[in-house]
């Protein structure tokens, strides 16, 4: 293997999942490292790349445009791209593994930091046990909350629109294999209601304050999970039961299962939205930089 080694100009990556959306980890203290839309996809590819739902680029936020302005609060920055390299403002699951990676790289130290995204800064609590708390910020219900239906196949749901600094399209199933396959996106109409794309999320009940969903991700496809879409869920659910925290000044605590897990999303009297579950670093090495420059 010495000639490979001699051979490869090494560019160092982690990969991490939360409940199994996969991301392959870059850090990039200084912010030289540019990628391209392209070089994302091929990193993400589960064939001839790494293979991943997304990429967390770590880049320290005083060496980056997006998050210079909060260098101070949060030292870090996320930049998150979706696995066929398009931007998206936040990641719910990579922000855990994200400060699970700070933490065992040494960058911070465990317990509570704040990072920086591109839908603002997050708080998060990591414990020792593995598991990751992030304030997720409030929920946005921009509208039009009625009209939207999101359609598989010849099947079609109402769907209600939340923004979670990301936008998803929440619909109530009764079953969730009636979203199908998925290998394509479903439809969401009307289209103007997301100019920039959305994440659709199919939801059934499993008990009280208990549901399951599955996930078309904008970017990326169907994903074992979505942290942004459990919030996502949480919000509409607890709207549908009646639940409204600002309202009764208790906070309303859901279990979402996802097909990679669980996660515990809590919705507090100010309306911070609380994501508590898991966050994996499994591997690291290191890939050629002539391979992904040739992308
Ligand atoms: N998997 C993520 C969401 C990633 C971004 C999303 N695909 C989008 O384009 O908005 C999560 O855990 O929140």
């Amino acid at each position: 293997m010495d000639h490979v080694n001699d051979m490869v100009k090494g560019i160092r990556f982690l990969k991490g999942h939360g409940t199994e959306n996969d991301f392959v980890i870059l850090p990039d203290p200084d912010g030289l490292l540019e990628l391209s839309p392209a070089q994302v996809a091929l990193l993400c590819d589960r064939r001839a790349g790494l293979g991943a739902d997304g990429i967390l680029r770590v880049v320290r936020s005083a060496a980056h445009p997006e998050a210079r302005e909060h260098a101070e609060a949060a030292p870090w920055f996320m930049d998150y791209r979706n696995a066929d390299g398009s931007i998206a403002e936040m990641c719910g699951n990579g922000v855990r593994v994200f400060a699970r990676y700070l933490v065992e790289a040494g960058l911070v130290e465990p317990g509570e930091f704040a990072v920086a995204t591109r839908a603002g800064v997050r708080h998060v609590r990591t414990s020792a046990e593995g598991d990751v708390t992030v304030g997720m910020g409030r929920a946005l219900l921009p509208g039009p909350d009625t009209g939207i239906e999101v359609t598989v196949g010849d099947r079609h749901w109402p769907a209600h629109n939340v923004n979670m600094g990301n936008p998803h399209a929440v619909a109530f199933v009764e079953d969730l294999a009636h979203a199908g396959n998925l290998f394509g996106a479903p439809e969401v109409a009307p289209a103007a209601v997301y100019p920039e794309g959305v994440n659709v999320e199919f939801v059934v009940d499993r008990g009280p304050r208990h549901v399951a969903m599955r996930v078309h991700e904008r970017g990326s496809g169907e994903t074992r999970s979505c942290g942004t879409g459990t919030c996502a869920v949480m919000v509409a659910t607890a709207r549908r039961d009646g639940v409204d925290p600002a309202v009764t000044g208790e906070p309303a605590t859901y279990t979402v299962d996802v097909p990679g897990g669980r996660l515990v999303i809590t919705e507090r009297p100010d309306g911070v939205i609380e994501m508590t579950g898991p966050a994996v670093i499994l591997a690291e090495g290191e890939f050629d930089a002539d391979w992904l420059a040739r992308a």
